[in-house]
C-alpha cells in the first residue's frame, strides 16, 4: 500500500448520488482498532497475544521440507516470520510467496527467499499460506483488507493446500462485522463512484473510499494501484442463522439489511470495477481437495487467536486434523 494524490474533477464529484458518502473521512482509527483505542499496556499485551498465536500456528503448520510457503500482510504476520526463523531450521530450499510490498519486505529482512506468485511452477500449490485477519467468524469466514492488502492475499490463499490464520483475541467473533466495522473492497478507481452507489443499493450505509493519514494526499492506493472502498453492513449471518429468520421470509439476500456472508460476497464481487472483496468465504483447502479441486480455498483450515491471558485458542475447520 502506498500514498496517492487524488485528482477528482468537479464533474466526477457531481455525477454520483454516492458523492456525499465518498467524501466523508473514514474513521481510520476505528479501522485499525475496532474496539476503543487500547492503552499502551494493552497494546503490548495484544502484541504478545499475536506472537503467542504465531508461535503455535508455526509449530502446528510449518515443516522445513516444504518448498513453497505463502506469507500474508499486516502486523501479525511479522510474528509468523519471526517464529519460522526462530526455529533455526534450514529454510534455504523454501520459497516464500509474498502478498504485497510489505509482506515481501518482511520476508527479505528475515533473510528468507521471496518468490513472486507468478513464478510458481505450473500446477504447483503452496504447501501452506499464513496470514492475519481482521475478523473471523464461527464458520471461519474472514474479513481481510484492513491494511489494504486483500487481492494478493486471496490469490495466495487459494493457491495453497492449506491457509492458516493468525490473530489476536479482538478478531475472534461469532459473526463478521461484529466489532470490525466495514468490508474492505478493492476497486478500480474509475469505477469507484458507481461501486459506492451499488453498495448503497445493496444496503450499505455510508460506504467510503479509504483515505490516507494525510488529508491532502487523498485516498490510499493498493499494490495494484486501486482504491479501497470500506462498506459498512449490518452483522453478517452464516447459513445456520437462516433457520431462525426463514419464518420472517428472510433468505439472507439483503431483505431488511440481512445478508448471509457468502451471498453478499458474491453480489459485491459481481459489480463491475471490483477486483476483490475482503470476505474470504467458501471452501477451505481441505474441502477443496476433497472435492477434487485443483486449487486451495479462501477460508483457513485453522485460525489461531492469542488471548490476553497468554492462552491460544484454535478454531479448526470441521474434519481437519492438525
Ligand atoms: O490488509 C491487510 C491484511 O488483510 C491483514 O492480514 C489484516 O488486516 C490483519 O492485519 P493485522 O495482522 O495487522 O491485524
Amino acid at each position: 500500500m502506498r500514498g496517492w494524490r487524488l485528482r477528482i474533477t468537479t464533474s466526477a464529484l457531481h455525477t454520483s448520488k454516492a458523492t456525499s458518502a465518498t467524501l466523508r473521512r473514514p474513521h481510520l482509527s476505528r479501522l485499525l482498532h475496532p474496539s476503543p483505542t487500547p492503552s499502551a499496556t494493552s497494546m503490548a499485551d495484544i502484541e504478545t497475544a499475536k506472537r503467542n498465536a504465531a508461535i503455535r500456528a508455526v509449530a502446528d503448520h510449518f515443516d522445513p521440507s516444504f518448498r513453497y510457503i505463502g506469507i500474508g500482510s499486516g502486523t501479525t504476520i511479522v510474528y509468523v516470520v519471526e517464529a519460522i526463523t526462530n526455529l533455526g531450521a534450514d529454510t534455504s530450499r523454501i520459497n516464500f510467496v509474498p502478498t504485497g510490498y510489505q509482506s515481501r519486505q518482511v520476508i527479505v529482512r528475515a533473510g528468507l527467499t521471496p518468490i513472486a506468485f507468478d513464478s510458481l511452477p505450473k500446477g504447483v500449490l503452496m504447501d501452506v499460506a499464513f496470514d492475519g485477519a481482521d475478523e473471523i467468524d464461527e464458520d471461519l469466514n474472514c474479513i481481510k483488507g484492513g491494511g489494504a492488502c486483500l487481492y494478493q492475499e486471496k490469490l495466495v490463499a487459494t493457491h495453497a493446500r492449506k491457509f492458516v490464520c493468525v490473530a489476536d483475541h479482538r478478531k475472534l467473533q461469532k459473526r463478521l462485522l461484529t466489532k470490525w466495522p466495514t468490508i474492505p473492497i478493492e476497486v478500480e478507481p474509475l469505477a469507484a463512484f458507481t461501486v459506492l452507489e451499488a453498495l448503497e443499493d445493496l444496503g450499505s450505509k455510508g460506504p467510503s473510499i479509504r483515505e490516507g493519514h494525510i488529508i491532502k494526499a487523498g485516498p490510499i492506493k493498493t499494490d495494484q494501484d486501486n482504491f479501497i472502498v470500506d462498506a459498512p453492513f449490518p452483522t453478517l449471518l452464516i447459513p445456520s442463522d437462516l433457520k431462525d429468520s426463514q419464518s420472517d421470509g428472510k433468505t439472507g439476500r439483503g431483505e431488511g439489511g440481512v445478508w448471509v456472508v457468502e451471498a453478499l460476497a458474491k453480489e459485491i464481487k459481481a459489480l463491475e470495477g471490483v477486483l476483490s472483496v475482503g470476505l474470504f468465504i467458501g471452501f477451505n483447502g481441505a474441502e477443496a481437495a476433497a472435492w477434487g479441486k485443483k486449487l486451495g480455498g479462501q477460508k483457513p483450515v485453522a485460525a489461531y487467536f492469542g488471548m490476553m491471558d497468554g492462552e491460544v485458542i484454535v478454531r479448526t475447520a470441521k474434519d481437519v486434523q492438525l
